[in-house]
């Protein structure tokens, strides 16, 4: 079985790509909610993030991610520290998961893919890319943030520019029918390469 990849800034449109690869039945893996859900589920992550953010980062038994994501977005040194405690349980938990899985292939949603150095881990890498402008209009429509909660997101990721030589599939997210169209053709690729 393949593992391949599927990575692109905040707002790119990493989701709605992977729900059109799902429907063509190729499992998949999203990191940002399974960190989410490891960070409420696992003790060990818990009391990490307790030693790291005092008992704030969780409210009511929940994590706090209004608070953490206010804490560490402007502040890279902590962010750097809770990547380390989440990232390598994620990395584990997917691999695991991975395992169970009966595909020809399945893919790791991750924003933080070539960010992690992390593209020797992957048969291939699917990049999705969209204008910063169009990324960020994209964002205030859907969630309740601030142009500059959205910067601050962005200003920790790596610029499309660096990405770009690094994948081997890129899909520009401007239009939905053209995207699906890609995803058509990146999945027959995909099938095909041994
Ligand atoms: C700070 C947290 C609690 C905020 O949660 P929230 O629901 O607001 O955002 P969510 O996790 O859904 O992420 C939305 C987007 O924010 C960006 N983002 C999230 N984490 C990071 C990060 N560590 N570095 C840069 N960008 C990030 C990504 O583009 C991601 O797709 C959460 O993002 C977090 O715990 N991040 C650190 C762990 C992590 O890296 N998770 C993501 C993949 S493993
Ligand atoms: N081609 C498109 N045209 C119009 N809207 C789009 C397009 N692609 C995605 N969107 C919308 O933009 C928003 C962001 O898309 P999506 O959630 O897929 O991005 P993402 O890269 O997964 O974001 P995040 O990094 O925050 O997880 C969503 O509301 C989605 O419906």
């Amino acid at each position: 079985m393949k593992i391949i990849g599927l990575t692109g800034g905040i707002g790119s449109g990493k989701t709605t790509v992977a729900k059109m690869f799902e429907e063509l039945g190729v499992p998949i893996y999203n990191s940002d909610l399974e960190a989410k859900k490891l960070m409420h589920t696992s003790k060990t992550i818990r009391k990490k993030l307790v030693d790291l953010f005092g008992e704030t980062a969780y409210q009511e038994g929940k994590l706090n991610r209004a608070y953490i994501a206010q804490s560490v977005f402007n502040d890279p040194k902590l962010l750097k520290r809770l990547n380390k405690i989440v990232h390598p349980v994620v990395r584990k938990h997917f691999v695991k998961w991975s395992e169970t899985q009966n595909a020809p292939y399945v893919i790791q949603e991750t924003a933080l893919l070539f960010e992690n150095n992390a593209q020797g881990l992957y048969d291939k890498v699917i990049l999705v890319t969209a204008p910063t402008e169009v990324r960020i209009k994209r964002l205030l429509e859907r969630d309740n943030a601030t142009r500059e909660e959205i910067l601050a997101r962005m200003n920790n990721q790596l610029e499309d520019s660096k990405k770009l030589p690094l994948a081997d599939y890129v899909i520009e997210n401007i239009d939905l029918e053209k995207t699906s169209a890609k995803v058509d053709e990146i999945h027959s690729r995909i099938l095909d390469f041994s």
